[in-house]
């Protein structure tokens, strides 16, 4: 494994000291950040912090890889219904590991139909064939309206397909005991995957909720866990200046103090796109709170924002040049990438073109990224890099672990709860009350009151 994080463009020397960190600043933060990892590893000893310790569950990788083994051969086709925490780290393991272009990979053909855009959904059976399929319904809650309703909605499809033995083709990811998913399981024989009630949806990607469409896939499940486990080991360090999850958490702490509210990750890698949508839940859900552990009014968080190099520096980097100061760019690099053939240029008497002679197009995609950031500093733009030596799955682990750890470490220094999501609840409930689900006839009065008495202003 080998992930380097370079944060060489937020400090003061390089950036100017209105925009620039001191050194002195990080180091100042060195000893809070103490106390916050004492109080997480606690946390993680006594198994309240569950997502430290995905990285060693063996004996649930083993039976992981058993069980995708044997569906390789069965199915012609996986489809994952979840969503959110359920469904980015899966999509992007699959984008980043297997295959780029979504849906194309070869058999069995894997698709991630998180939403319940019907007219999305409908396409999707024109590619796959019901009874050939295996359908992975995942959700920590076994509740979630749009899970639940994907579920319903191919349902009707494996019903007609399979009659009663339907249930051959499903397989459940959920909670250990809660949850509905659980209520349908233990009347129908279907295979259940557990997550570890300690993790939360938006931490779960290491554990089945991500690792079996990989294996289905025929990624290498065993190389993504190895490579965050030793991303934890660094992330475990005492010396918290070579800690890379904290130096992260404190760089971004003190750019939210300074109103930095907007936090950008921009991969410089289609095919490490997709981890931008994973950390863009991750970093959004964890940290934009309105209350601190104590209570208080806090209204903390910063609004993460995806965008693609080379391709957003034709849409985006515009305003992160010269707009508002308002960001802390990450960008994420590829050192080696797979293929690099060397252009030529066959259009001999176009000389303006001889400067591609040889070059490949990664050398062109990093040049570009190099001259990003080189506008970006010049212009007192904070911005790191977090540097893979190549897109493998040992990387793409170290990074899913380093991003989680930075996030507890954010949580700890804003003196928040990282781990709850209240906001989202909220409208979690307000959707089945205007569904109409059992229980929620009192919400769902008080919410028609509330849309009556509104002020309507439609152009
Ligand atoms: O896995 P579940 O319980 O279906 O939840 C899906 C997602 O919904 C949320 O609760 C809110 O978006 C996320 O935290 C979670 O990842």
């Amino acid at each position: 494994m080998s992930l380097k994080l370079d944060f060489s463009n937020v400090v003061d020397v390089n950036l100017g000291s209105e925009h620039g960190l001191g050194m002195e600043e990080i180091q100042s933060l060195v000893e809070k950040g103490r106390r916050v990892q004492q109080e997480l590893r606690k946390k993680a000893e006594a198994d309240t912090l569950g997502f430290y310790k995905l990285p060693y569950k063996k004996d649930v990788f083993t039976e992981i890889l058993t069980f995708a083994n044997a569906a390789r051969k069965r199915f012609d086709y996986y489809v994952h219904l979840g969503i959110g925490g359920s469904a980015l780290g899966p999509i992007a393991i699959h984008t980043s590991l297997k295959d780029s272009y979504y849906n194309l990979s070869e058999s069995p053909k894997i698709f991630f139909p998180d939403n319940v855009d019907p007219d999305w959904i409908h396409d999707l059976l024109k590619h796959i064939d019901v009874s050939r399929t295996l359908f992975h319904v995942v959700s920590k809650s076994g509740a979630t309206a749009e899970t639940a309703a994907t579920l319903l909605y191919f349902m009707k499809y494996l019903k007609e397909a399979l009659k009663d033995n339907f249930y051959k083709n499903l397989i459940f990811t959920t909670d250990p005991v809660e949850g509905l998913l659980n209520v349908i399981a233990r009347e129908y024989p279907i295979k259940c995957f557990r997550i570890p009630p300690n993790v939360g949806g938006r931490f779960s990607v290491l554990s089945p909720v991500g690792l079996i469409s990989a294996a289905i896939a025929g990624v290498d499940i065993e190389a993504i866990v190895r490579g965050a486990a030793e991303m934890a080991q660094q992330c475990d360090n005492d010396d918290l200046m070579q800690n890379p999850a904290f130096v992260f958490a404190a760089v971004h702490y003190l750019y939210m103090k300074r109103g930095k509210n907007i936090s950008v990750m921009m991969p410089y890698s289609n095919k490490l796109r997709d981890l931008a949508d994973w950390y863009r839940q991750l970093w959004a859900e964890s940290l934009g709170k309105r209350y601190d552990v104590h209570g208080n009014v806090v209204e903390v968080g910063q609004t993460p924002v995806k965008a693609l190099g080379a391709t957003d520096q034709h849409s985006q980097v515009q305003l992160y040049v010269e707009g508002p100061n308002d960001k802390v760019i990450i960008f994420l690099e590829v050192e080696q990438f797979e293929h690099n053939e060397p252009l030529h240029n066959y259009f001999p008497q176009i000389g303006e073109f001889n400067y591609f002679e040889g070059k490949s197009l990664g050398q062109l995609l990093n040049y570009e990224k190099q001259a990003t950031e080189l506008a970006l500093t010049n212009n007192q733009r904070p911005n790191l890099t977090i540097k893979f030596s190549e897109v493998s799955a040992e990387n793409v682990g170290a990074f899913f672990f380093l991003l989680e750890a930075a996030t507890a470490f954010a949580g700890g220094l804003l003196e928040i709860n990282a781990f709850d999501q209240p906001g989202v609840e909220q409208g979690k409930i307000a959707t089945y009350a205007l569904m109409g689900r059992k229980g929620y006839d009192k919400k769902r009065k008080e919410i028609l009151e509330q849309l009556e008495k509104k002020r309507s202003f439609v152009v």
